[in-house]
């Protein structure tokens, strides 16, 4: 009998040495960093690489963006080092297709804001192109598309037949993290606002107890 997967985590919008130290050092599968000036988490390239030369081989490299320039993907890629885009903007899949082509070897993520049922509909759309759907909340607008802490309704993924490998975020923490994952079947979770002090500012202990809670699903 094959054994179930377990629930593996993203720490998104990390900063500091210390905050990547503590969560590779409690289990993440993929670290964060923030690509978009408007964000309290935003990050240089210069800063990018060497946070992710703290990162040992198996802790996936996640680049966000907000519809973002050419030499944005780039120089995160080539100076930063993220070995994945995490799309946060209204990339189309064109978008996506066009990403791929020119970066081989380079996973994309596309995430799809939720707030209605119909939302979900989105994710079809990218299913040739995206190598992970990541379902978040709905932002309010002219706020930031993501990071702010806000869930959506997880009942929305009852039933919902997913077209391709996803992740689920949007408001989650220490406390509900085993009510998401249990409600949903998700298998991969994303957080931010959950393992901070302040908005952009990552907490060593809060991300300590969220990994752990995460290593008991
Ligand atoms: O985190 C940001 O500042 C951000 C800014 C612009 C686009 C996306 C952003 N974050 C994307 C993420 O992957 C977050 O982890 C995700 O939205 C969940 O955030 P939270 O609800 O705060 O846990």
């Amino acid at each position: 009998m094959r054994a179930m997967q377990r629930v593996t985590a993203k720490i998104c919008g990390l900063s500091t040495p210390d905050t990547v130290d503590a969560a590779v050092r409690h289990g993440a599968s993929h670290a964060g960093f923030v690509f978009f000036p408007k964000s309290p988490r935003h990050v240089s390239f210069e800063q990018a690489a060497a946070l992710t030369m703290r990162l040992p081989r198996h802790v996936g490299r996640v680049g966000v963006f907000v519809d973002p320039e050419e030499a944005v993907v780039d120089q995160a890629i080539r100076i930063g080092g993220v070995d994945t885009i995490q799309l946060h903007g209204k990339e189309p899949p064109e978008r996506l297709a066009a990403l791929r082509a020119r970066h081989p070897g380079i996973a994309v993520w596309k995430a799809v804001p939720v707030r209605t049922r119909a939302d979900l509909d989105a994710a079809a759309r990218y299913r040739p192109v995206a190598d992970l759907i990541l379902y978040d909340a709905k932002t309010p607008e002219g706020t930031l598309p993501g990071g702010m802490g806000l869930r959506f309704d997880w009942a929305l993924l009852d039933g919902f037949r997913h077209p391709q490998r996803w992740a689920l975020s949007g408001g989650i923490d220490a406390d509900n993290v085993a009510d998401a994952a249990g409600r949903t079947g998700a298998r991969l979770i994303d957080i931010s606002s959950g393992v901070e002090s302040a908005p952009g500012i990552k907490a060593v202990d809060k991300i300590a107890a969220f990994l752990q809670r995460v290593a008991t699903l």
